[in-house]
């Protein structure tokens, strides 16, 4: 398993460009299914997570062709020749349930291995299922499988969500595109990722209105046709790289940067006492003072302030001076990043979804170890500024989310490496 190793201090300066968002590209991905013609989409992350989704396609009958080093998907499901989803490949990915809603939409029938729990939740899909059985599926969980089937065809219906889900949006607004008549999804997801997901679905055909509010409204269509679709910016890798210069000083650009995805996050960067500006190529972060200053922060759907830059924050505010509360509403599990920043010498108490950080005035280099994806790059950050080094080992976690972390900072001045095992 490869590890990262990080030598800390020094100021970061440079530019570091900013991928395809990888939750968007997951629910892109699954649209081909839709429609027999090609699904093309550009601007693709090159990520661990991609290759799996793109493997689950193709055992479900989809050609899927990577080009110009992973940038631009083309993919094609003329038939979908198996509707099984199997275990193997969707316990790997949670994003893997989202082949539910487009399988049984355009067959009628679909069975999709339940993705089961994972290290930040429960993570139950509940709300995927309700949603479909409003559209009139009929389902069924059988020996850890949901089998569904809507054999005259799905139809519209009014999908009210009793609170915002993101994944269950984006399930139900596949389905509804070919689904008959006219489907609501009220208390719907407003993030970037369920916007971008509508503009593809549009391209193809879908009549779709309300992307991007809580009230989606979806007339069906017969069929969708082939579409070229970029895949919009990576708002949380975008946070993430904005955190860099925060943790260490200097001034970094994230080339391709956009505010309106990152809305809620700069706020407190800026409350933290960075600087954050807009230029022609993306957005501008500086700290050129001293400390950061403790601010409290609590996750909500977008938006709020996104649960997914959680432990990037925290591990920022491990250094500020005061006394930050981070309230984490969105999973019941998500400070797994917490004793390993406490191993580096941080101070940070966490009782059920509240964390108390106090700041202190310097981390210490340690070897730490990945729990997941966004706890593993909160080590990363940390490590910059440590004193030392950090060994951050089970980097595998990492590399789902993450396309080369250590040439993008090593790009702006630091130190780092990955050690192959
Ligand atoms: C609202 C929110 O911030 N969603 C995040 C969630 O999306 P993801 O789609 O994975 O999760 P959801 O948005 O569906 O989950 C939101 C909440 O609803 C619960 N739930 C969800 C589905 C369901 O059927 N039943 C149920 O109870 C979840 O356990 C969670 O507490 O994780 C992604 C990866 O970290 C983030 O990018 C998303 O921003
Ligand atoms: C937890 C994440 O992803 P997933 O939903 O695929 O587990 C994430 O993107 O932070």
């Amino acid at each position: 398993m490869d590890s990262i190793v990080i030598k800390g201090g020094g100021e970061l300066h440079g530019q570091i460009p900013i991928a395809g968002a990888k939750n968007a590209c997951l629910t892109l991905m699954p649209a081909t299914l839709l429609s027999d013609e090609p699904l093309t989409l550009t601007n693709a992350p090159r990520l661990s997570d991609i290759k799996t989704m793109t493997e689950l396609l193709q055992s479900l009958g989809a050609e899927v062709t990577s080009m110009q080093g992973g940038q631009v998907l083309a993919m094609s499901s003329h038939d979908i020749n198996n509707h099984t989803a199997d275990y193997d490949i969707v316990r790997k990915m949670r994003a893997s349930i989202l082949v539910l809603g487009p399988m049984l939409a355009r067959d009628g029938h679909a069975i999709v291995s339940l993705p089961g729990g994972c290290a930040i939740g429960a993570r139950p899909v509940d709300l995927h299922l309700k949603a479909l059985e409003a559209l009139g599926a009929e389902l069924e969980l059988k020996d850890g499988y949901v089998h569904a089937k809507a054999l005259g065809g799905l139809k519209g219906g009014i999908v009210d969500f009793p609170f915002v889900s993101v994944g269950a949006t984006e399930n139900a607004l596949m389905a509804a595109t070919l689904a008959k008549g006219t489907t609501v999804i009220k208390n719907a997801a407003r993030e970037p990722e369920i916007v971008d997901l509508a503009h593809c679905l549009q391209k193809m055909g879908a009549q779709i209105d309300g992307e991007g509010t809580e009230t989606i409204t979806i007339q069906g269509v017969d069929r969708l046709n082939g579409a070229t679709h970029p895949v919009v910016t990576d708002r949380i890798e975008l946070g993430t790289y904005m955190l860099a210069p925060a943790f260490t000083g200097g001034e970094v650009e994230l080339l391709g940067g956009r505010l309106d995805l990152v809305g809620a996050f700069v706020e407190k960067l800026e409350a933290a006492g960075v600087s954050v500006s807009e230029t022609d190529k993306g957005l501008l972060v500086a700290r050129k003072n001293g400390r950061v200053s403790a601010v409290d922060v609590v996750t909500e759907p977008f938006p709020g302030f996104p649960t997914d830059l959680q432990a990037q924050m925290m591990a920022l505010l491990c250094t500020a001076d005061g006394v930050s509360v981070l309230e984490e509403k969105i999973f019941e599990n998500r400070f797994m990043h917490a004793p390993e920043l406490v191993r580096m010498g941080a101070d940070i108490e966490v009782h059920g979804g509240t964390a108390t950080v106090t700041g202190v005035e310097k981390l210490k280099g340690a070897p730490v170890m990945a729990t997941d994806l966004r706890a593993s790059v909160s080590l990363i950050l940390a490590a910059l500024a440590a004193e030392g080094e950090t060994v951050v080992s089970r980097v595998y976690h990492l590399d789902r989310g993450y396309e080369r972390v250590e040439d993008k900072l090593g790009a702006c001045g630091a130190t780092i490496e990955r050690v192959k095992s």
